[in-house]
């Protein structure tokens, strides 16, 4: 995803400005706009980049600054934290309770994931134990009962829904009604996508809202909408009360800066996100390690540091691989691992997470192929980099033939997923870090 991209470019911008010999404003006016460019290019809204800036120039002092030693740390720090109060509104979402009907309403615009979303946040509440089940009350779209119904078919959730009844209303009131009777916890309303140019649709989502009384109102929202997220985000809110938001398609190469800074127009909390379009393919949001995520700051130290090691060290062999995948496949989803990689927040492991339990022995040699290309590609140039450092050349400052040279090599697919030729420095950078921190580092750095 772009995101990762965003990431990167700030942290060079970070990396940058620490390498100053004498850090004044203009060195940090210069960061600023390096920064925000980048916020800009991910759409984030015009507005808020405007607020960070400020916000920063007001926080940050450049005089400690100048003498103190840990100049990136504590510009990171400030971008970290503006971007964190950019996401978050201060407000803790809906929890629904035990034992009582939650009615849980979905907005948004036209193919934003809805359908898909309430089948996955159904089927992530059905496995804490909730009792839940799906209302379709999007009689706009046609096949949109149908896909309702497979989904949550395949889900095994129950669902309610009419092929002949017309008033979206109508059905959601008999829908809710019908399942608070039967004890069911969660009650999830689909309703039909609307642009907020479309006054009818606006007005019949209000009724939908006015014939359930929802005890929660999500809006689902496209990563990929861009700077146009703020208006219709405000659209929706003033018609209906939204109380969270869930972005969807964050596994895909969206910017996602617009609909990230679209949780200032609604006021509410991102609560989860959507990774794919399977129904697990659905994440809790937590804004902290989200934008930690996001800036590359990953936690390899706490996670896999033998990984990294090995890695780092050239001594990766194919039983290595096995072993480690074996490791990581007891600790949880391959892709959660991974992304607590520097660098690696991009990468699609989904998939290979799945391959490597289906064991079909030439899937897996195909998945370690692609890793140890990757593992001895990373090698070749780290080691390279040592002999520039002898040079008096940094990492940090690889020459263009380099880096073209490696993506050469690099799988375009992976290439894509680390975020480009940014994301790709940046993953280098982090693990000359780690192999110095293991002792591995040219002598004299
Ligand atoms: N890659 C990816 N695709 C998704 C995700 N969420 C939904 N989709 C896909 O997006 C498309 C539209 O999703 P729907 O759930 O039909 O959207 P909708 O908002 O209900 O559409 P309308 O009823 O027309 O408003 C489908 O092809 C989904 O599979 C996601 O998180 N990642």
């Amino acid at each position: 995803m772009v995101l990762a991209d965003l990431g990167s470019r700030v942290a060079v911008a970070l990396r940058k400005m620490a390498q100053a010999p004498l850090v004044d404003k203009d060195v940090l006016n210069e960061m600023l706009t390096e920064i925000c460019k980048a916020l800009l290019q991910a759409d984030v809204n015009v507005a808020q980049v405007k607020h960070l800036r400020e916000s920063i120039k007001k926080n940050v002092d450049v005089e400690s600054l100048a003498s103190g030693m840990n100049k990136r740390k504590m510009l990171e720090q400030a971008v970290c934290n503006e971007l964190c109060s950019m996401l978050d509104p201060g407000k803790e979402p809906y929890a629904p309770k035990k034992k009582q009907a939650n009615v849980i309403m979905f907005v948004g615009l036209q193919g934003a994931g809805k359908t898909t979303t309430c089948t996955k946040y159904a089927y992530m509440h059905k496995r804490k134990g909730f009792k839940c089940a799906l209302v379709c009350a999007d009689t706009f779209r046609a096949g949109a009962f149908d896909q309702l119904k497979q989904n949550a078919t395949k889900a095994k959730i129950p669902f309610y829904g009419s092929y002949t009844e017309t008033d979206p209303a109508q059905i959601a009131a008999e829908g809710t009604a019908k399942f608070r009777e039967e004890g069911y916890e969660i009650i999830i309303v689909d309703t039909s996508g609307r642009h907020m140019q479309e006054a009818a649709l606006f007005e019949e989502m209000q009724q939908v809202s006015d014939a359930v009384a929802p005890d929660e109102v999500i809006f689902v929202m496209d990563s990929s909408i861009g700077q146009a997220a703020h208006e219709q985000a405000s659209a929706f809110k003033k018609k209906v009360a939204v109380g969270s938001v869930i972005i969807t398609k964050l596994d895909g190469h969206a910017k996602g800066g617009g609909a990230l800074s679209a949780v200032a127009a609604t006021g509410a909390p991102i609560t989860h996100i959507g990774t794919g379009e399977h129904v697990e393919d659905f994440e809790d949001f937590e804004v902290k390690s989200f934008v930690s995520r996001m800036l590359g700051k990953g936690n390899i130290a706490g996670l896999a540091p033998e990984m990294m090691k090995r890695l780092t060290q050239g001594n990766w062999t194919l039983r290595d691989m096995r072993e480690q995948f074996q490791a990581v496949l007891k600790m949880g989803p391959l892709s959660n691992i991974m992304n607590q990689f520097p660098g690696m927040g991009g990468l699609d492991f989904h998939e290979s997470g799945a391959r490597i339990k289906k064991h079909h022995p030439l899937e897996v040699v195909e998945l370690l192929d692609q890793f140890k290309l990757m593992a001895t590609t990373m090698q070749k140039t780290i080691k390279k980099n040592k002999k520039m450092g002898k040079a008096g050349q940094d990492l940090h400052n690889m020459d263009a033939a380099t880096v073209a040279q490696m993506m050469h090599k690099m799988n375009p697919q992976m290439l894509q997923h680390l975020g480009g030729q940014a994301g790709l420095e940046q993953m280098m950078a982090e693990m000359e870090k780690e192999e110095k921190k293991h002792g591995k580092g040219p002598k004299g750095k």
